[in-house]
């Protein structure tokens, strides 16, 4: 939005106030507000981002509140039909809501994982509900830096999709990181061992687990069913295996082979993730160009490089961007033989 239209005043709210400086000094937003109830009062665009949980507690909220007479109330939560349900209330009131939900992201969470182009080229569903069409329009001009593929879906289209798509994914990555855990816990390098298989396979096993939890539960009903369908394919390969009948296993996966080498590169839709080193750095001249210096020597190369605290007489934080998690991982390692206290990696 900053980008696109730069005279449109940002103003975040968050509960986290960590969240909200950072947001404030990286000029993110041009004010923080930690007052819900009377930022909405005043606003004119109403973009609803937290758990979908919140984002239904936060429209529950708008309904009580005056808001002013053209508002827009929208939101990018993960789910539709329990989001559309909360908002009826605030539609009877008639204030225009319109969901929406961007099919990009990452597996970070926080301020500090997003981008200004983290939604380029990814599909943007839109569920406009009761939502006049002009309404619809001034919110996709409002986001059009996003640079997005628009796509209008009912609630129970939107939620069907999604579910095979990304929420039994996220199942899956975490039942298999759970139960290889269970499974090398013998073994003293374990999960360590790991290569890229398990790798691709489990990144989204690092996303957030409050808002996985509101995901699942606003969307069960059909996750449940969808997830029985995977059971049912699991066992159909655990069948063929253990009768060693190997047409059914290779046709097993040439079906997958031919549908998946269909879906085109990995990181279509979005920008690839990249992987974050957060370390202290102290507070003194030269001390940035001291890490970059000793990267650029080991010839580690960064993506980028944010300066997220820097206090007089306190050390301040330094967020160091890497393309590949090695690439990350050789960093940290180097940085902490010179004596720099490795903060955090995501
Ligand atoms: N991560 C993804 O890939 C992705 C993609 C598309 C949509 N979504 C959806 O977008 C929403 C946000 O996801 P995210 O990945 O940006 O998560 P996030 O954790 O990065 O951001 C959520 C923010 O909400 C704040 N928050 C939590 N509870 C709050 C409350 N009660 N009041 C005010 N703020 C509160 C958190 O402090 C956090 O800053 C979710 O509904 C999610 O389902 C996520
Ligand atoms: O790429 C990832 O890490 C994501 O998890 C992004 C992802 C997904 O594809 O499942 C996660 C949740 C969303 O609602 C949309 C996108």
């Amino acid at each position: 939005i900053r980008a696109a239209h730069p005279a449109v005043y940002l103003v975040g709210c968050d509960v986290n106030a960590a969240s909200l400086n950072y947001a404030r000094q990286q000029t993110i937003v041009d004010e923080v507000s930690h007052d819900f109830s009377k930022s909405a009062r005043s606003a004119d665009v109403i973009i609803l981002a937290g758990p979908v949980s919140v984002i239904c507690a936060d429209l529950r909220q708008l309904a009580t509140l005056t808001l002013k007479l053209n508002v827009i109330v929208t939101d990018v939560g993960s789910t539709k039909r329990t989001v559309m349900a909360a908002s009826r209330e605030l539609g009877q009131r008639g204030v225009t809501f319109i969901g929406g939900h961007p099919m990009a992201g990452s597996h970070k969470s926080g301020v500090t994982a997003g981008r200004a182009d983290l939604f380029e080229n990814a599909f943007y569903f839109l569920v406009p509900g009761l939502a006049a069409a002009d309404a619809v329009a001034q919110l996709q001009t409002l986001l059009a830096g996003t640079r997005v593929k628009w796509l209008t879906v009912t609630p129970r289209q939107h939620d069907r999709i999604v579910g095979q798509l990304s929420h039994v994914p996220h199942v899956v990555a975490a039942a298999l990181v759970n139960q290889t855990h269970t499974a090398l816990a013998d073994s003293p390098l374990g999960l360590r061992l790991a290569a890229g298989g398990f790798k691709s396979m489990t990144r989204i096993a690092s996303s957030d687990p409050t808002m996985w939890t509101a995901i699942l539960l606003a969307n069960g009903q059909l996750v449940t069913h969808q997830l029985q369908d995977y059971i049912d394919k699991l066992r159909e390969i655990q069948t063929a295996i253990s009768a060693g009948d190997a047409p059914a296993i290779k046709q097993f996966f040439t079906a997958a082979k031919v549908t998946r080498d269909h879906l085109g590169p990995e990181h279509l839709g979005s920008l690839p993730n990249f992987f974050d080193l957060f370390l202290n750095v102290p507070d003194r001249v030269g001390a940035i160009a001291d890490v970059t210096k000793r990267l650029a020597s080991a010839q580690l190369s960064l993506v980028n490089i944010h300066i997220l605290e820097i206090r007089e007489e306190v050390d301040g934080v330094l967020q160091v961007t890497f393309g590949n998690a090695d690439t990350r991982d050789s960093a940290a390692e180097l940085l902490r033989s010179a004596g720099y206290e490795i903060v955090r990696r995501n």
